[in-house]
């Protein structure tokens, strides 16, 4: 079961307009674990992620995940920075991927109101998703891509503009889905978060893969002196 959905990237490379926005890279990741992709604006953290998707064109070299690519899309969530929400309830947004995927009716029940108590909003079902607070639109988000279970999460930036809060909550949630065994991959800006969240941690420069790493060792002592200024907010350039 550990290797089910581990990933490896090979001599990977994204060309857009003739330049190189990420790699190449060489890089492997294992089925399990919290791993948080760091790197000041523009290192290539979005493209990274969207690779792993499958959802990024690639010029060069290959994403093999260990079961066949399909499947591999079909055990993923992807939840975006501002999350693109149905025009419709919060009971109806949080159906939503468990009705294309034929999930039958009873069971689609007890699952949306079990995930609105989970998100905070059982109190909420029948609100229109679009009048939601940020914070509780990233809740839902959130929901909706743990109701079927992925075996990988990807977040991009799942707390920018969240209150402590909101924050908080997002967070403790990541923490179970994760206990749960749900792989999880997220970029983030927040250091404190990312001390709280990763027991590893991916350090992207420049669009390469700069420093890979066990969270707690990365934080308290980098190998690169880039690393070191990214930890102590100097502006990397
Ligand atoms: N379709 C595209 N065409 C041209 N350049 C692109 C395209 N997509 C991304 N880029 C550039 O590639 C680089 C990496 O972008 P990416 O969004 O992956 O970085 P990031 O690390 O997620 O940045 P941020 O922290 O600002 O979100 C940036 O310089 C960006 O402008």
């Amino acid at each position: 079961m550990t290797s089910l959905m581990s990933v490896k990237l090979s001599d990977l490379v994204v060309k857009r307009r003739g330049s190189t926005i990420l790699g190449p890279i060489d890089l492997e990741l294992g089925s399990e674990g919290f791993t948080v992709v760091l790197g000041p604006n523009g290192a290539g953290k979005t493209t990274l992620l969207k690779v792993l998707h499958g959802v990024e064109r690639v010029t060069r070299g290959s994403v093999d995940w260990s079961i066949p690519a399909e499947a591999a899309r079909e055990a993923q969530s992807y939840v975006f920075q501002n999350p693109i929400m149905l025009r419709r309830t919060v009971a109806q947004n949080l159906a939503y991927p468990l009705k294309v995927h034929g999930v039958d009716k009873a069971t689609v029940e007890i699952l949306i109101r079990e995930w609105a108590e989970r998100i905070g909003l059982a109190d909420a079902m029948d609100r229109p998703a679009p009048r939601l607070s940020g914070g509780e639109k990233q809740k839902l988000a959130l929901g909706r891509a743990l109701i079927r279970k992925p075996k990988v999460l990807f977040l991009d930036e799942p707390c920018a503009n969240l209150d402590g809060r909101a924050t908080r909550d997002i967070e403790d949630l990541l923490l179970q889905a994760s206990k749960d065994g749900t792989k999880i991959i997220m970029t983030t800006h927040d250091l404190g978060q990312c001390r709280r969240l990763a027991s590893d941690v991916v350090f992207l420069l420049n669009g390469k893969v700069h420093e890979v790493g066990v969270a707690e060792s990365f934080m308290a002592s980098p190998r690169t002196p880039e690393a070191r200024s990214f930890l102590n907010g100097d502006i990397l350039v």
